[in-house]
């Protein structure tokens, strides 16, 4: 594979011979964030290019991320809860399904998410160019493909959603076939007994969690010393108490020094003095913006040590007509915040200002157990001087959670004693990203309070009568 930036100068002396088509609004990258804002815009009568190097619509959330991490979260769930079944154990002995065949599920959820968000390009006229984005000046994008540059784009703004990729120390040989990160692991194809995972961020366990319900053994090395300490103490605890009920080995509180790669597994060496072996390493601590070789100079910006873009709250960068959404500006760096931070984005553009910036976005981490939080943890809350009270509500105890067998779970719903106002809602447990949305609703209405949760008649039986219960068990405290 050439270096694209030795591409993009021998490309750049044909520059006079290529064709240059003129849009009011270059949008780079056709993930979450460059779709939310291609959509807006095209809504809104603009006339819309996208440009994406991968050669398809869906970015790394749909090739690489979200998606595959999700498809393959949900196979290994079914594959353990099949496990936990008595009656269907009996008929069938499965010890593992091979990697292969788990991953070939997840390749049909990527096609089938890729086509259906190729169609919303489609459909909407939106014209899609495949090959890397370079700013020539303030006005003009140039897409380089390998054989060149294809097209030139005049553009009145332009949007760049170009996502992000994993962060790679340089003293780490990520080409080793026994090293990976979260975008070369969906390649792993080869029998593993036992993985490393260095890094506990919200991808070290959410593949932590997959990959012992395969039925690996696995070390997830942290460098802080507690799993996703900006959860709620009490959540995050059940996620390591959880966590290690699979079979996870959690080593907190660590870092690498070094990483020695042989044929047949990998050594870890820890600031601490331990060495792990395991047969492979799955890499998984930060990720940096995808801005090198986007020729950001050419228009006038520059991005941080890690490849991040600074924007305003409309997502504006320092260029006035150049904004700036998605993983590319870093947190949150979700797909559900970059789709809306897109839809913002293009609304400023146009002048219609009529979407929201993008605050009060909900965690929702896909471990096994699930877990999702909206709002303040009792930690902040406390050191706020808030007088809350607390509501809990435990899966166990609730007669659809019986039914399903997912009993290991809780809602705990934090609001004010005195006006009643539901101040945060932390729920881990089976669909508990799904469960955390009826509180978000709830919160977000004008007269926000928990009394809704008691004097609402809820379907039974449903998960989401762990609100009611959550509220009753809270107003009983309250005196
Ligand atoms: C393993 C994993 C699991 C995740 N799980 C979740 C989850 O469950 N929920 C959630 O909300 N988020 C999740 N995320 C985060 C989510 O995937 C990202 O927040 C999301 O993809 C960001 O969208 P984006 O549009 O900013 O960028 P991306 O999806 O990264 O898309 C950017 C696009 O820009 C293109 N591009 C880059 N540079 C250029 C260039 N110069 N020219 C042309 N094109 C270019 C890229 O090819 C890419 O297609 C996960 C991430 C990972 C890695
Ligand atoms: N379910 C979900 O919502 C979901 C799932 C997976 C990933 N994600 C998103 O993906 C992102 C990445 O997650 P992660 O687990 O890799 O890491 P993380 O963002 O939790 O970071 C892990 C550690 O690496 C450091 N770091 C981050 N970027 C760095 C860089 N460029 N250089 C040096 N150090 C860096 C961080 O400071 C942190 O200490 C998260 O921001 C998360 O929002 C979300």
């Amino acid at each position: 594979m050439p270096d694209p930036r030795l591409r993009a100068t021998a490309a750049q002396h044909e520059l006079r011979s290529v064709r240059m088509s003129r849009y009011d609004v270059v949008v780079i990258g056709a993930g979450p964030a460059g779709e939310g804002a291609a959509m807006k815009l095209v809504k809104e009568g603009r006339r819309v290019a996208v440009v994406d190097q991968l050669g398809e619509v869906g970015g790394n959330c749909a090739h690489v991320g979200t998606i595959p991490s999700k498809a393959l979260r949900q196979t290994v769930y079914n594959l353990m809860r099949f496990r936990r079944d008595p009656l269907l154990s009996r008929t069938a002995e499965i010890r593992s399904v091979p990697l292969s065949q788990v991953l070939a599920r997840a390749h049909k959820v990527i096609e089938l998410q890729v086509g259906t968000h190729h169609r919303f390009f489609e459909r909407n006229d939106v014209d899609l160019y495949y090959g890397e984005a370079r700013f020539e000046d303030g006005n003009t994008v140039s897409v380089l493909t390998s054989e060149g540059v294809s097209e030139r784009i005049g553009f009145e703004h332009a949007v760049i959603a170009t996502g992000s990729r994993p962060y790679q120390p340089k003293d780490i040989d990520f080409t080793h076939p026994r090293v990976f990160d979260s975008d070369k692991i969906l390649q792993l194809d080869y029998p593993v007994q036992k993985l490393i995972i260095y890094g506990a961020g919200v991808i070290g366990c959410e593949y932590a969690s997959i990959f012992v319900g395969l039925g690996y053994k696995v070390d997830l090395v942290n460098t802080q010393p507690q799993l996703l300490s900006y959860l709620d103490d009490e959540i995050a605890d059940a996620l390591s108490h959880y966590l290690r009920d699979l079979g996870v080995l959690i080593r907190n509180q660590e870092e690498y020094e070094r990483v020695e790669t042989f044929d047949d597994h990998v050594v870890l060496h820890l600031k601490s003095g331990k060495k792990i072996k395991g047969d492979a390493i799955l890499w998984c601590n930060g990720r940096a913006g995808n801005t090198e070789t986007l020729g950001l100079d050419a228009v006038g910006l520059q991005a941080n040590s890690r490849g991040q873009i600074a924007v305003d709250d409309q997502y504006r960068t320092a260029v006035p007509h150049v904004f700036a959404v998605g993983d590319v500006i870093g947190p949150p760096a979700l797909a559900s915040a970059a789709y809306d931070q897109g839809r913002c984005a293009a609304a400023h553009i146009t002048g219609s200002a009529d979407v929201p910036h993008v605050d009060d976005v909900p965690t929702g981490i896909y471990t096994i157990p699930e877990i999702s939080c909206l709002g303040k943890t009792e930690k902040q809350l406390t050191d706020a001087r808030v007088p809350y009270e607390v509501g809990q509500a435990f899966f166990r105890h609730l007669a659809r959670a019986q039914i399903s067998g997912d009993t290991v779970g809780m809602l705990k719903i934090l609001f004010h004693r005195e006006t009643r106002e539901i101040l945060g809602i932390h729920c881990f447990g089976n669909n508990a990203a799904e469960i955390v949305h009826i509180g978000q609703a709830v919160m977000n209405l004008p007269g926000n309070s928990i009394d809704y949760f008691a004097n609402t008649t809820f379907n039974y039986p449903t998960m989401a009568e762990a609100y009611r219960v959550a509220a009753l068990n809270g107003l009983n405290r309250l005196f």
